[in-house]
């Protein structure tokens, strides 16, 4: 097990910014659906962004986006990566990836092992995966992601694919070094586990999760 770098995905204020920043986190999601309770518009996360060095880098969560929307917030938010989180084809993928001059992280959602054979028509698309748990059609008021779900690690316990990847979902403080050692993610994103409520991030849960990730 090597120690994973970390992305705090949902920051929606200074205090989430500033202890991702200080606490060592590789990469801070903002979030671009407005439906989301850890949504920002492009001025507070121009703002949000601006409080976190460039060893941070900055990640723009979209859904299914436009490009007038990427446009408009890339015009005013300086984002290293660009988060697909929705239905985007590999078409789009790649298509989003060469018209906006971004990194494409794009996120495939797993319940069962038949959901990983898409992973091969997103190689060349896009620059990092990341796996993030499928809610059931069954869940209420589920969002495209950040349900505090897990999926069964073991799914991705003997990857070989090409692009690098970050695990997601349901992670947390308390059950990160199982997830990493099941998995073998070199890389780990985190949002409703380093929160008190969805959407209220919590600067010292933040802290814990980076300071455990240290320690794997
Ligand atoms: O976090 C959101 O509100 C969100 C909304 C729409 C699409 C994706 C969203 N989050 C995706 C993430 O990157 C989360 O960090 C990831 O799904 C893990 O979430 P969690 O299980 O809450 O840690």
């Amino acid at each position: 097990m090597s120690r994973p770098d970390v992305k705090i995905c949902g920051i929606n204020s200074a205090e989430a910014a500033e202890a991702a920043a200080r606490h060592g986190a590789r990469y801070a999601g903002l979030v671009f659906y407005p439906p989301s309770p850890r949504s920002v518009d492009a001025a507070q996360a121009a703002a949000l962004a601006a409080r976190m060095p460039d060893s941070v880098l900055k990640v723009g969560l979209f859904v299914d986006p436009d490009d007038d929307l990427l446009g408009e917030v890339l015009a005013q938010v300086p984002l290293d990566m660009l988060q697909l989180h929705g239905s985007e084809t590999p078409q789009r993928t790649a298509e989003i990836r060469s018209r906006h001059g971004r990194a494409v992280l794009k996120a495939v959602k797993v319940a069962q092992p038949e959901d990983l054979d898409q992973v091969a028509d997103y190689e060349a698309a896009a620059d990092m995966l990341l796996f993030d748990a499928k809610a059931p059609k069954t869940m209420a008021n589920a969002l495209p992601g950040g349900n505090a779900l897990a999926f069964d690690w073991r799914l991705l316990g003997n990857r070989t694919g090409k692009l690098p990847w970050m695990l997601s979902g349901g992670l947390k403080r308390e059950n990160l070094a199982e997830a990493v050692t099941i998995s073998r993610a070199r890389a780990v994103d985190v949002s409703s586990g380093v929160e008190d409520s969805p959407g209220r991030k919590n600067p010292e849960l933040i802290r814990a999760f980076l300071e455990q990730a240290r320690t794997l």
